[in-house]
């Protein structure tokens, strides 16, 4: 199909672009006033996911705004354990829950209805090719089986993933059946964003970084592997960005080994071995979030530093994990101006 090169595929297809494209993880959300507004009316977080009218809405409010060169679908990693009924809530203040799975539980999930379920979020993906500028990629994503896994566990966010790496020691079967079952839904739920209209895929691997170098193997790049395997068999021409947060020296061969077009760098990556994993492909990354809430100097030297360190290789710039709701708009307005060029 013959359209509009939107710059990121450039990117993802090798290409250095000065001044690089720019979107931001979590870039709708609460510190924009729009959003919470939005959120506000729309009942449930969950509500506002399959609410094709107010994803819609929420995923458009950053690009009306900033003119990122992507939009980023409005969805969450954990519409999938919802899919696989497990009964998923966001508990204002307190982040997701859901019923915490065990051997049994495993044994009896059920993807079979995933699709039908998620079929809001593909409406979403299709609306919102319509919308967009015809310049603006659009992202679909999807957590890696193994983050995805630890919510499913532990059956909340905990700080260090413990439960999660505990179940794996100790009933490494049912939990390889778990990330494998994960798998095969995430990618099928990607090829359906895909179909959709998305021309990047990302997979979020939130929590790598708790893993010792074999555990990385097993649980983060194999299953993440398995997914880009099935995508890229089915749809030749798709991009996958692939996001190893806190992963650091197990990034080494992370993009060659799952298959990924470009990796995601959080800010704890160095700079040096940012420079050495970008001559190997697209990276993406990787500001301090804080950074952005802080704004200023530090945010400006920052940016700068970035642009400096990676702005000569095929780069994406972005943050090095989602913007959090303290982030002020304007600073927000601000980063971008400077990232394009026109700024200071
Ligand atoms: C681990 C994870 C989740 N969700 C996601 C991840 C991976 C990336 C990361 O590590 O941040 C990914 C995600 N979540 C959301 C998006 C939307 C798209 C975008 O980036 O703008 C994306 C890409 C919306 C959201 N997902 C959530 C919100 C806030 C909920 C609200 O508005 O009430 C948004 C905008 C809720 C959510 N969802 C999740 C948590 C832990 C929470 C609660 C913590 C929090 O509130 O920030 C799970």
């Amino acid at each position: 199909m013959a359209g509009p090169t939107r710059k990121i595929v450039e990117v993802l297809n090798g290409k250095t672009i000065t001044p690089p494209p720019i979107w931001l993880m979590r870039q709708a959300g609460r510190y924009l006033p729009e959003y919470r507004e939005v959120r506000a009316a729309a009942g449930s977080f969950l509500d506002l996911c399959y609410t094709p009218d107010l994803a819609v809405e929420v995923t458009l409010q950053p690009i009306r705004r900033y003119q990122f060169d992507a939009a980023i679908l409005f969805s969450d990693i954990l519409v999938i354990p919802d899919a696989l009924k497990r009964n998923v809530r966001f508990v204002q203040g307190e982040g997701p829950r859901m019923d915490p799975i065990d051997e049994a539980g495993i044994a009896a999930l059920d993807g079979s209805t995933m699709l039908s379920h998620l079929a809001p979020v593909l409406e979403t993906v299709r609306r919102l090719r319509l919308e967009l500028p015809p310049e603006t990629a659009l992202i679909g994503f999807c957590g890696a089986p193994w983050t995805v896994a630890t919510y499913m566990i532990a059956g909340q966010g905990t700080p260090d993933q413990a439960p999660a790496r505990l179940f794996a020691y100790r009933y490494p079967e049912a939990f390889e059946k778990l990330l494998a079952l994960l798998a095969e839904m995430s990618a099928e739920y990607l090829i359906g964003q895909i179909d959709a209209g998305a021309d990047v895929v990302q997979i979020f691997d939130s929590w790598a970084g708790v893993l010792g170098e074999k555990e990385f193997e097993e649980f983060s790049i194999k299953p993440v592997r398995r997914i880009i395997d099935i995508i890229k068999a089915a749809r030749p021409n798709a991009k996958v960005i692939a996001f190893a947060k806190g992963a650091g020296m197990n990034l080494k061969h992370y993009r060659a080994r799952t298959g990924a077009d470009a990796i995601g760098l959080d800010w704890s990556v160095p700079m040096s071995f940012a420079q050495e994993l970008q001559k190997d492909g697209p990276v993406q990354g990787n500001l301090d979030p804080m950074r952005v809430v802080a704004g200023g100097k530090s945010l400006d030297d920052g940016i700068d530093a970035i642009l400096q360190g990676l702005g000569q290789g095929p780069l994406i710039f972005n943050l090095g994990h989602g913007i959090t709701p303290q982030a002020d708009p304007q600073t927000v307005a601000h980063l971008v101006k400077r990232v394009r060029g026109s700024g200071v």
